[in-house]
């Protein structure tokens, strides 16, 4: 079929004709234009596209192994038709398809020898170069003109690609925003995924770090035992993981734990377990309200960006009275509460600590570390109940817990027990002395 082109000497793309293509996210009206070296785009256009307000649009770069064959070396296909979807959806958009930018226009035949040098251990950026090619051979002057000869003129694209972006602006399309197109990664993309991250400057082409998904809410009220506020301070339960040998094991965050949480009024940790875990200490895992997030910081030391002070949560930070008080009032100014207390044996007193919270309404916490915290709790003798997770392993954890040789052994009654997993969680009351 002769090209549309005529041989006109102009290098932009030639408007060749407007068809619908019903596609399973309703009609596109498409239109088809070619460019200088002959390559057909193809605006697939939903409403309409015409005047200032920025437009859905995606410039898509043809794929044939992950567009037609579904291929799970790359996330095209996905990106695809998440985008004509998108577009439905909103109604008013542009999905752009660049044939001719197929392996990031090198061409299929070289992709597919890429994809081959990837086998034997190269990356995506490294195959093109193992081959003699440019890493990434795409222009995006064209789809720019293509884009301006439709009435587009402002767009927020959907892409993970920067270079997309810029190559619009250059060519005088205003790129509003980026909304990216994260598809969740395949083993088998993964480390095509990584690499676009690391080496391509894609942003966050796998999506934001995993969040928990809610589960079903854990009943934990037999863990919690029998909550009751004590004398001048709350009901205090301590809860850890400990490996079989008796050593603090590292927890991933887990429903019971985050259960946990939503059953208490406070969650207490040290510095050290901030500064080590950077922990939120909020509830996600089930649906439940947050706890107030409390943390034992003698010398303030923790720093303002922890994650524990971000506003998803109320927290207060509990210190001694010659703390820093510049940093105390930033602290304050954002939002964070600052208590100052007696110190006391490894910090603070804790004993004044657990009055003060009572004092403010709390009617119970849970303590969830690190080991030096939990310690100086039991042999303050401040524990009411304890929630020992045991994890599968043996010689893995880190410190005991030591509460020192001049304290009684504590006795522990009213035991509870509760399979989790390969976890053993057992829960008991320490007794008063
Ligand atoms: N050379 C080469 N091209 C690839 C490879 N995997 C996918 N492609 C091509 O890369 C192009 C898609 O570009 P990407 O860089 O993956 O993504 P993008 O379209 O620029 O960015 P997004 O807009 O976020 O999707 C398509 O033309 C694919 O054929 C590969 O391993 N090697
Ligand atoms: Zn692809």
């Amino acid at each position: 079929m002769p090209s549309q082109r005529n041989g006109d000497a102009d290098s932009t793309p030639v408007d060749v004709c407007s068809v619908v293509i019903p596609t399973p996210y309703g009609e596109f009206l498409t239109r088809v234009f070619e460019t200088a070296a002959g390559h057909p785009y193809l605006a697939l256009i939903k409403g309409d596209v015409t005047g200032d307000e920025p437009v859905l649009a995606r410039l898509h770069s043809e794929c044939l192994t992950g567009d037609v064959l579904g291929s799970l070396r790359c996330d095209c296909g996905v990106q695809l038709r998440t985008a004509l979807r998108r577009v439905a959806a909103e109604g008013r958009g542009v999905v752009l398809y660049l044939t001719g930018q197929e392996g990031r226009g090198i061409g299929l035949v070289n992709k597919l020898r890429a994809y081959v040098e990837q086998d034997f251990g190269a990356d995506t950026v490294d195959a093109n170069l193992r081959l003699g090619l440019p890493a990434d051979l795409r222009d995006y002057a064209d789809a720019a003109h293509v884009l301006g000869a439709i009435g587009v003129r402002a767009v927020r694209l959907m892409s993970n690609n920067p270079a997309k972006a810029d190559g619009l602006r250059a060519n005088g399309i205003k790129v509003e925003t980026m909304a990216a197109i994260p598809t969740s990664a395949h083993h088998r993309n993964a480390g095509y995924l990584n690499t676009k991250a690391n080496r391509m400057g894609h942003v966050a082409p796998v999506g934001s770090e995993l969040t928990e998904l809610p589960e079903a809410p854990v009943d934990v009220h037999r863990l919690m035992g029998d909550v009751e506020p004590r004398e001048g301070r709350p009901y205090v339960v301590l809860s850890y993981a400990q490996t079989v040998d008796g050593r603090i094991a590292e927890r991933a965050a887990d429903p019971v734990s985050h259960a946990l949480r939503a059953a208490s009024d406070a969650v207490i940790v040290g510095a050290d377990t901030i500064e080590r875990d950077d922990p939120q200490l909020t509830v996600r895992l089930v649906a439940g309200a947050s706890p107030l997030r409390v943390v034992l910081d003698p010398d303030l030391r923790t720093r303002p960006a922890a994650r524990v002070f971000a506003d998803d949560a109320s927290t207060t930070v509990f210190t001694t009275e010659g703390m820093d008080a510049e940093k105390a009032a930033a602290l304050r100014a954002s939002g964070v509460g600052i208590r100052a207390v007696p110190a006391g044996p490894g910090g603070l007193d804790l004993g004044a600590v657990l009055s003060d919270l009572r004092a403010a309404g709390v009617r119970s916490v849970l303590v969830e570390g690190g080991a030096g915290v939990i310690a100086a709790m039991l042999a303050a003798g401040l524990v009411d109940r304890l929630v020992v997770a045991m994890a599968p392993s043996i010689g893995a954890g880190s410190a005991q817990v030591d509460i020192g040789p001049s304290v009684d052994a504590l006795r522990l009654s009213n035991r509870c027990a509760y399979l989790a997993g390969d976890d053993l969680i057992l829960a008991w009351d320490v007794e008063r002395p």
